[in-house]
């Protein structure tokens, strides 16, 4: 592990995949949005430990599901403590504070397809004392968020999280950065999130997906 890298800790809030994907209802029936969860999972997992096997990532959750997918990964699993996403993404920046981590990044865990390239530059970004660097969403969402120190702002994660983790990061006194990168815009939402962007991740994925989505 680089000594970057060792410095960080990478926070995913997962809900249980037979809970999440809601607004894919209307395309989507609900084994295939649970199998649909758990493929972009592990897509996301995949290449974290593509980049760094030494990474430290701590996944937020309370499903079994979930913390099954995490253990060949050896990917520890922090307890939800309930109340939703920002309480959940609050108690895995706690866990990188009480740890002593120098940063914390929060990654969801539906991203489209997130290329090694953009988590590696994401990752060799220099994170100053008393920073944040988003990486937005194309929505005004948050798909990124690296915090330095981790425990040094309120999350905001909901509608237009990009616009206020800036105004919470210069709230806090912490400098701000915008680090648009390509396969981080997307992740995946809404029914229009399924079509030509999703192709090139579930390409690869999809002998897995299919599995996953008739079995
Ligand atoms: N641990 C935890 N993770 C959550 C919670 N809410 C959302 N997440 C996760 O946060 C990330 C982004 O969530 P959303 O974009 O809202 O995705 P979602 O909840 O699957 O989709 P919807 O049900 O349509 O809102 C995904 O990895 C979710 O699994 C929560 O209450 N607890
Ligand atoms: O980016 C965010 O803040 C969270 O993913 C929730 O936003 P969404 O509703 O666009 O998923």
């Amino acid at each position: 592990m680089s000594e970057t890298n060792a410095s960080l800790c990478v926070i995913i809030p997962m809900k249980d995949p037979g809970e999440a994907k809601t607004r894919l209802g209307d395309t989507l029936p609900a084994k295939t949005r649970a199998a649909l969860t758990r493929t972009l999972f592990r897509q996301t997992l995949r290449v974290l430990k593509m980049l760094d096997q030494d990474l430290h990532i701590a996944v937020v959750t309370n499903s079994q599901a979930i913390a099954a997918i995490c253990l060949p990964f050896r990917v520890q699993v922090l307890d939800d403590p309930g109340g939703g996403l920002n309480d959940a993404v609050k108690a895995g920046a706690d866990y990188a504070a009480h740890h002593r981590f120098s940063s914390v990044c929060i990654l969801p865990g539906d991203l489209a397809d997130p290329a090694f390239e953009d988590l590696s530059a994401l990752f060799a970004a220099p994170r100053e004392a008393n920073s944040v660097t988003i990486a937005p969403a194309h929505d005004g969402g948050t798909n990124a968020l690296l915090v330095t120190p981790p425990d040094a702002m309120l999350f905001a994660y909901g509608p237009d999280s990009c616009a206020a983790h800036q105004i919470n990061a210069e709230g806090a006194g912490l400098s701000c950065l915008l680090m648009p990168l390509p396969s981080l815009l997307y992740d995946v939402d809404r029914s229009s999130d399924l079509g030509a962007r999703l192709t090139r991740g579930l390409d690869r994925s999809l002998g897995a997906f299919g599995k996953e989505a008739s079995g």
